[in-house]
């Protein structure tokens, strides 16, 4: 927490606490992680040069930043975006950025996704005592993450593994390594921006373990009410077409599963020439079975290419829901909104109950 990144903040103000609206000021809203901090002050930089304006970090505490207990309990990766949005709809920042994975697929009234960057490095990365990868660690060896995903991803590779439990930010999960822990997986887009790639002895290809839908992009908000001429710039800038188009497309898989957070799902979206190629991936969490589902649309940065992409997301949804991906997920963490639907009204089946009792 109280490394490097607000050195590097130079021209870069950053207020903890309350910092006046004022004309020709935008102020970025961030979390005060040294992950978040870094990946702001970036966004922050590019606006200053696409704008000319004044631009100051506004650091904003949530929950998910004091608290250690498990996500599931602090209702799920949201409450890390949750606080950011209340700041922003209060008007105590003009922009909000947050790592996209961590949002919500559903839209939030008051609020836009003004901006995509160019995304950083989607995949995974293992980070193991002793310059070890995965096919080098001993069997039984301990491995820490948090993510049904990655702990299926690591079981189908190496079944003999241990996978254990990991919470906290980036530098309190490698800390556990060579201490509990024989290895880690975090996201290489974390690592690199907070300086800590070094940590890194094998990184995962996207073909081999598609990462979080969203992986490695940020998110860019504004309030829908925004009328600033130079936030409008500075979110157009911003904006990278190719980066939003394989940003919605993995992430319209999750909305078309109704994925909870915690659904065992990877996405790969890329594109290539004239196509967008879309790979999505449900696992059982034990590492015994996978569904595979690629499709492709066309692509040409163009505006309509945007609506593509979301459309290819639901029709991967939709061939992985055919192939049987609620059985193979944890009971309750994919088709979430149809049990609810269901349940209200009352017509709960069997699979539903087993969801609503977990
Ligand atoms: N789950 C938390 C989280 N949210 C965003 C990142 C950093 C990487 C990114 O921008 O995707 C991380 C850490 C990690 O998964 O290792």
């Amino acid at each position: 927490m109280t490394q490097t990144p607000l050195e590097d903040a130079a021209e870069i103000a950053v207020v903890r606490g309350p910092l006046a609206a004022r004309d020709g000021l935008i102020r970025v809203g961030t979390r005060g992680s040294a992950l978040a901090v870094t990946q702001t002050t970036g966004v922050a930089r590019r606006i200053a040069q696409a704008t000319g304006s004044e631009v100051a970090l506004v650091i904003i505490t949530t929950k998910g930043d004091v608290s250690t207990a498990p996500l599931a309990q602090l209702g799920g990766t949201g409450v890390f975006v949750s606080a950011l949005r209340d700041a922003l709809i209060a008007g105590q920042c003009d922009l909000a950025v947050h790592s996209l994975k961590d949002l919500p697929t559903g839209e939030c009234p008051g609020i836009i996704l003004g901006a995509i960057p160019e995304r950083a490095d989607a995949r995974d990365a293992l980070c193991a005592r002793d310059g070890l990868t995965l096919a080098e660690l001993p069997a039984g060896a301990r491995v820490g993450t948090g993510s049904p995903r990655r702990a299926a991803q690591i079981l189908r590779m190496r079944p003999d593994l241990e996978v254990c439990d990991l919470r906290g930010n980036v530098d309190s999960r490698l800390a556990r390594v060579g201490a509990d822990l024989d290895a880690v997986v975090l996201a290489a887009a974390g690592l690199i921006r907070i300086g800590r790639d070094a940590a890194i002895t094998e990184y995962f290809e996207l073909d081999r373990a598609p990462a979080a839908p969203g992986q490695g992009a940020l998110a860019v908000e504004a309030r829908s009410t925004e009328t600033s001429t130079a936030i409008a710039a500075g979110l157009a800038a911003l904006d990278d077409a190719e980066a939003r188009a394989c940003a919605l497309a993995e992430r319209s898989i999750l909305a078309g599963l109704e994925a909870g957070c915690q659904a065992p799902v990877g996405a790969w979206a890329r594109c290539d020439g004239d196509q967008l190629v879309l790979t999505g991936e449900v696992y059982r969490v034990d590492g015994s079975e996978q569904l595979t589902e690629t499709r492709t649309a066309a692509w040409g940065a163009q505006p309509d290419d945007q609506l593509a992409a979301a459309q290819l997301g639901v029709d991967v949804a939709q061939q992985l829901l055919q192939g049987g991906a609620i059985e193979l997920a944890p009971p309750g963490t994919l088709g979430v909104m149809t049990l609810s639907v269901q349940a209200s009204a009352d017509t709960v089946t069997e699979t539903s109950d087993s969801g609503a009792t977990r």
